[in-house]
């Protein structure tokens, strides 16, 4: 067995519900550290992290159905569900779930996932600008999805991530934390394993570095997935909805059996 210290990544969420842009992130995040994990005979690890509910949400939907969503979202992937969130009493915050990861994994590399959307928002988390001291960030940009239903898409994906100036997105983390952008994600697999002796035994005298991917995702939100399903229970057309374009089928079919979202 690996002794070398493991690469863990989450990318938290509410997963109300779980959508391809989720998949696609992890999955993404997996393979770009695979031959790196593979090379240093580490274990990598790479998980959904569904909240009990987000501090900025005022309601969510039952964890349970959560969960069972991302469990089939997952089923035919290498990624895993962590529930180290989702039992608690909400609201539960960012902070105090990554500083359990590092007390339970204190020589691991530990990465904390997000959307731009929620790195722009950082500030306004409970100790969000701290979240370095404890993990790695990678931050995939929300304003560059396109429409992978589109055809002929992959050129222009192609074209479009290779030509692209990224430099701006810089600009959209919170200056507090522009020194720590990395333009490498090997960088987040530098294990942190020098614990800092007195005042914060959890803390490490490393800075987490940040990591901002501009690889486009595809254009989706839950919000949208959960209009999307409200219109068709409102109106008399009752076609399958454009939202299996953006949900794994078995995610759909689950929805539909159990009547979610219909009142929204
Ligand atoms: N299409 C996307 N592109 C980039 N990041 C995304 C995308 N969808 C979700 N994310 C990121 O994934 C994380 C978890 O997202 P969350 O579960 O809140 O989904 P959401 O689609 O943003 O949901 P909602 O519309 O209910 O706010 C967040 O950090 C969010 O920024
Ligand atoms: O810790 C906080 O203060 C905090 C505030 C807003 C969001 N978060 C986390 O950010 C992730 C995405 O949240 P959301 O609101 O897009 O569902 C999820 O893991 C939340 O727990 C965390």
């Amino acid at each position: 067995m690996s002794t070398a210290p493991a690469i863990r990544a989450y990318l938290g969420g509410s997963f109300n519900p779980v959508h391809n842009s989720h998949i696609q992130m992890a999955m993404h995040v997996f393979d770009c550290l695979t031959p790196i994990a593979a090379e240093q005979q580490r274990v990598l690890q790479v998980s959904l992290l569904p909240n009990a509910r987000s501090p900025f949400k005022e309601q969510s939907l039952d964890p349970a159905h959560r969960l069972a969503m991302l469990t089939l979202a997952i089923q035919d992937t290498p990624l895993q569900v962590s529930e180290l969130e989702l039992w608690q009493s909400p609201p539960v915050y960012t902070i105090d779930s990554v500083r359990t990861l590092r007390k339970r994994y204190p020589n691991d590399s530990l990465i904390f996932i997000m959307g731009m959307d929620s790195a722009r928002s950082l500030e306004q988390w409970k100790d969000g600008l701290q979240l370095t001291d404890y993990v790695h960030l990678w931050i995939f940009d929300r304003d560059n999805n396109v429409d992978y239903s589109l055809e002929n898409n992959t050129n222009n994906i192609t074209q479009h991530l290779s030509s692209q100036n990224i430099a701006h997105l810089y600009n959209e983390v919170p200056a507090a934390l522009q020194g720590q952008i990395t333009h490498t994600p090997t960088d987040l697999t530098q294990p942190l394993n020098e614990l800092s002796e007195t005042s914060q035994p959890l803390k490490n005298t490393a800075q987490g570095r940040i990591y901002i991917d501009p690889r486009p995702l595809t254009a989706v939100s839950s919000t949208q997935i959960r209009q999307q399903l409200q219109i068709c229970n409102t109106t008399t057309d009752n076609q399958p909805s454009s939202v299996t374009k953006w949900l794994n089928p078995t995610v759909y079919r689950y929805i539909i059996t159990h009547q979610l979202y219909s009142a929204v």
